[in-house]
């Protein structure tokens, strides 16, 4: 286990913060944490990198308790409000940053160093910018600096807060690239994104904070409901058969021909409440002598999962943020 916390909370004097966060993160895997604007995402990743004392609750990095420096050695961070050096050159930035890690000013000059910052800048999209001030780098310029920064020491475990906030769609799918890329080199990476794209693309896991709470967490595949629409392919559809079952069906299910052919083949979208009310539509279906041959259940969109868990959860909370 690279990463557990127990109960971890924090409560601003505001009285907001993150509350009773437990979570698990595996070896080689690409976890998403979600959640709206201020839900305590990044108040929960101060505390994993000990940026962050929590009120309560406990946690380990790479075995270690979170907040000592033996935690963070494999670690690689990219906070979400990153500021740099801005008289500094982008290289001169990445030595620094290799100097706070402890590698000594004669041991950054060497040639295997040298090679290794190109080498970041090349990843984060730099590539030959790293001569240039950190005063003239644009804002997307400056997170991918952060992003050369969190990756220099070769880090087994990555933590990236937003790290495409500021990047344009084309810095957006370089950096999704670049965490598949990571996932496949066996890296365990921590991504706090609002991207759902990014979040559908890349990540194995993903747990969802509302108003400082743990609301859901789990492998996406297992969060992303797939019990409520299915695709039915059949033979034997004719077009009226629509209006005709239409009468027929019970609340909450629907069924709309998807595509058809003049040949009576057809896919049609069925909606139901869980199996039996699939089972219902079988036999529907049968009975109006409809061949049905395949079924495949359709897998919800992160965003209607991410859409109807922030509704629920406002209508448990009794607000919005
Ligand atoms: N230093 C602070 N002092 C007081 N309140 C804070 C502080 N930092 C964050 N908060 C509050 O704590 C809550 C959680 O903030 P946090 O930044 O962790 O949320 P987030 O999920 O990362 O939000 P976003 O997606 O907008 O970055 C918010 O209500 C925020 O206003």
């Amino acid at each position: 286990m690279i990463l557990q916390t127990n109960g971890l909370s924090k409560t601003y004097a505001s009285g907001t913060g993150c509350t009773d966060i437990s979570l698990e993160i595996e070896k080689g895997r690409v976890f998403g944490l979600l959640g709206p604007n201020g839900a305590g995402k990044s108040t929960f990743v101060k505390m994993v990198v000990g940026l962050l004392r929590p009120d309560a609750g406990s946690g380990t990095l790479f075995g270690k308790p979170i907040g000592h420096p033996e935690s963070r050695r494999k670690l690689g961070y990219l906070p979400e409000l990153f500021r740099f050096q801005e008289w500094l050159t982008g290289e001169e930035v990445l030595r620094y940053h290799a100097g706070l890690c402890g590698v000594t000013r004669h041991e950054s000059k060497s040639a295997a160093f040298e090679a290794r910052i190109k080498e970041v800048l090349r990843l984060s999209g730099l590539n030959e910018r790293g001569l240039n001030r950190v005063r003239h780098y644009s804002k997307g310029m400056q997170q991918r600096l952060g992003l050369a920064c969190a990756l220099l020491m070769d880090p087994e475990f990555i933590i990236l807060d937003e790290p495409s906030s500021a990047l344009d769609p084309i810095g957006r799918y370089e950096v999704r690239t670049l965490l598949g890329r990571l996932r496949a080199e066996g890296r365990t990476v921590f991504l706090n994104t609002h991207l759902l794209e990014d979040v559908e693309a890349v990540c194995d896991d993903v747990a969802f904070l509302h108003q400082g709470k743990l609301r859901a967490v789990g492998p996406m595949r297992q969060l992303l409901r797939s019990g409520t629409s299915w695709e039915i392919a059949v033979s034997g559809w004719l077009p009226e058969l629509e209006a005709e079952l239409a009468s027929q069906l019970l609340p909450g299910m629907s069924v709309k021909p998807a595509q058809e052919a003049a040949d009576g083949s057809a896919v049609l979208h069925v909606a139901a409440r869980g199996r039996e009310q699939l089972g219902f539509m079988n036999r529907l279906l049968m009975e109006e002598g409809v061949t049905v041959y395949e079924v495949r259940p359709v897998q919800d969109r992160l965003e209607q999962w991410f859409l109807a868990m922030s509704g629920e959860t406002r209508e448990q909370g009794g607000g919005s943020e």
